[in-house]
């Protein structure tokens, strides 16, 4: 079981200043949606480079133009891109290949996907290595949390890594540990905690003593 630290609405500055006093504690290191928005894809060369030991992932949730998009984040040197699951099959097909090219991995994020179980066999007959259970930040402002969908994408996967989203934290790790998820994925849990580098230990300790 893996840790990504999500890091969405932080400056540059913030953002390499809690990735270096937390390093230890991750192993994936995603650049969120709103952070590309910000910085674009020097972003993501710029954690590869001071990074190179921890695997990138470029959160662009990818609607269409699947291949030229996700080729963007590859070239850069992400070691994973997303792509939306309501999208059509054919851009994400055309992740999937720019991946196979690049040597690299997709996970799609299966946020407002209405009918996970028959949308998880169509993406997984494309050979994709991950799926997202996501659930959002305007979703979790409704009172919504990943818990159940995380259990029925695992009731129904074949052979996809399977990780979750959606406002993960220590308080609330130990279920989607014991549910069995591949990733957790960590954003606003850690990155606007009082103390980041405590809510980081916290969340992998509970991680390391499920995998002992
Ligand atoms: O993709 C995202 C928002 O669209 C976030 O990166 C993801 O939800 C994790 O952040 P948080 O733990 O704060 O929910």
């Amino acid at each position: 079981m893996k840790l990504q630290l999500a890091i969405d609405d932080l400056s540059m500055e913030e953002a390499l200043k809690l990735t270096d006093s937390i390093l230890e504690y991750i192993d994936i290191i995603e650049m969120g949606s709103p952070f590309l928005m910000e910085y674009g894809m020097e972003a993501v060369r710029s954690f590869k480079n001071r990074y190179p030991e921890k695997e990138i992932l470029a959160d662009l949730k990818i609607m269409d133009a699947g291949f030229f998009e996700a080729e963007l984040a590859f070239r850069a040197g992400a070691d994973y891109a997303t792509v939306l699951g309501v999208t059509d099959l054919l851009t994400i097909q055309g992740c999937q290949d720019a991946a196979e090219q690049y040597g690299r991995k997709i996970y799609v994020d299966m946020i407002c996907v209405p009918d996970i179980p028959t949308r998880m066999k169509a993406i997984e007959e494309i050979g994709v290595f991950g799926i997202s259970v996501h659930t959002g930040v305007d979703q979790q402002a409704a009172g919504r949390s990943a818990i159940d969908d995380l259990k029925l994408m695992l009731e129904h996967r074949q052979k996809a890594e399977i990780s979750v989203a959606g406002g993960i934290h220590s308080g609330t790790i130990q279920s989607y540990i014991d549910a069995g998820a591949d990733v957790v994925i960590s954003g606003g849990g850690i990155c606007h905690s009082e103390n980041p580098r405590l809510e980081a230990a916290k969340i992998a300790k509970c991680i390391a003593e499920r995998t002992k």
